[in-house]
């Protein structure tokens, strides 16, 4: 037999069997989250599953987020809100509020993640658990409901692709364009139901918040999750964050003869900043390929690149520049300690002084819902992670996809603009070694 992968070792400890990939296992929930948007159905599930006073399976491994349409933008997601506080107080699970963040920003951040564990999320990116070595997949909200009460859930054992990036990543290209390359090369649909697994010299050296960003948009090949196999970093991360202790003898590693269904290898040292081009995260381009694309709105945020060091690299081309005269820029920050350091750091001056409007903590115009919805024929530049048609607003806007970089430099010009041509380039990796409060 060969060796496993990550992904079978994680799912046979938490299943208690020897998981192959294409098994079907029972496995043990280590974290369950929902939001706003999610977790109202949820509770009906529990309720209908288990009862209305029935026990969650875990009330302190169990968080719940309001993060996707807060503050409410109607009576409907007020009610939702208050759904999810009268869930949380009356089963005691864990609460985050209007303006704490997004769920994902919220988990990693708050330690309630660690190397090793099993994480289910009823939201699509919880693939991003996997930065820091983690299984983390999402679900509906009937799974999740039933998962609630009985801290299980049924996987059939994915097969892992390898994604092997050796070399420097040039000034100016970040894990965000890595992940768009990968989705460009594999498709939307490429990587469907299997692991994706990030290794090599490249990966091993990206900052731990860099990781998170391949492993949040594994979902967006159609990953069921995305993983870096945990390292001394991703410790010095997480007990840096959370003041935890992190015991990576709990992590899982995959075996030299794993059995991987495909091994994509990459230089990073030839690849050029991309930008995804409307309206599919796969439409992939070097970003000299749409240079001088004239744009409206700028996105800085999200669950992909909402973090102070993407808020940080922008504020550093935009100071003591202003915006182009033909464009806007919202900045939401990914979480509210977030947006206390940018307070903190100068950062919220810097970009507000450029002509930036900063958003509480949360989702934002992301998924379109609220706080910068697009119009007719707006075109939009963002950290985002999706650009389907009518993501960001209206079905005739368009959205192209970029780094915190790109999107910083085509802000001085109005247009999608490489930022390895910024005259002044003000990029300070130092800010990686930056500790949040
Ligand atoms: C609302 C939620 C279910 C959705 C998701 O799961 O991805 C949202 O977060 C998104 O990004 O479109
Ligand atoms: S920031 Fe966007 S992608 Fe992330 S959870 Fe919120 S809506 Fe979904």
């Amino acid at each position: 037999m060969p060796g496993k992968t990550l992904a079978e070792k994680l799912l046979s400890e938490k299943s208690g069997s020897d998981a192959r990939a294409g098994d079907y296992v029972e496995a043990q929930i280590d974290v369950a989250m929902a939001h706003d948007i999610t977790g109202p159905l949820a509770f009906q599930t529990f309720h209908e599953v288990a009862g209305e006073d029935a026990d969650l399976f875990a009330p302190d491994r169990t968080i719940f987020t309001i993060d996707h349409h807060a503050p409410a933008d109607g009576v409907q997601a007020a009610n939702n809100h208050n759904a999810v506080r009268d869930f949380a107080a009356k089963h005691g699970a864990n609460q985050f509020d209007v303006g704490d963040g997004i769920c994902h920003a919220v988990l990693v951040e708050e330690g309630f993640v660690k190397p090793g564990d099993l994480v289910i999320g009823a939201d699509s990116h919880s693939t991003t658990y996997g930065g820091i070595g983690a299984f983390g997949t999402g679900v509906g909200s009937t799974d999740l409901g039933t998962a609630l009460a009985t801290g299980e859930l049924w996987f059939r054992v994915p097969q892992t692709m390898r994604f092997d990036v050796h070399g420097d990543l040039q000034d100016g290209v970040y894990a965000k364009d890595l992940i768009l390359r990968f989705i460009g090369d594999v498709g939307f649909d490429g990587c469907t139901y299997k692991a994706a697994e990030y290794t090599g010299s490249t990966i091993e050296s990206l900052p731990v918040h860099e990781r998170l960003v391949l492993s949040n948009m594994a979902i967006e090949m159609g990953g069921k999750t995305g993983i870096v196999p945990p390292d001394e970093r991703t410790a010095e991360y997480l007990e840096r964050q959370t003041g935890n202790d992190i015991d990576l003898s709990d992590a899982f590693h995959s075996d030299d003869d794993a059995d991987y269904e495909s091994v994509h290898t990459y230089d990073a040292t030839e690849l050029a900043p991309q930008v995804s081009k409307p309206s599919n995260p796969e439409n992939a381009v070097d970003v000299t390929d749409v240079e001088g694309t004239e744009i409206d709105q700028l996105f800085v945020g999200t669950c992909t690149n909402g973090r102070y060091e993407d808020i940080k690299i922008v504020a550093d081309i935009l100071a003591g520049e202003t915006l182009a005269p033909n464009v806007r820029m919202v900045v939401v920050p990914a979480s509210k300690s977030v947006y206390t350091h940018m307070l903190h750091t100068g950062v919220f001056e810097t970009l507000t002084d450029a002509g930036a409007i900063i958003q509480n903590a949360g989702c934002g115009p992301c998924a379109g819902y609220h706080q910068g919805v697009l119009g007719d024929g707006d075109i939009c530049l963002a950290t985002a992670n999706r650009n389907f048609p009518g993501r960001e607003g209206s079905m005739d806007s368009e959205v192209y996809l970029a780094s915190p970089a790109t999107v910083g430099a085509s802000a001085l010009y109005g247009e999608i603009t490489d930022p390895r041509d910024i005259e002044t380039n003000r990029y300070d990796d130092t800010i990686f070694a930056e500790v949040l409060p």
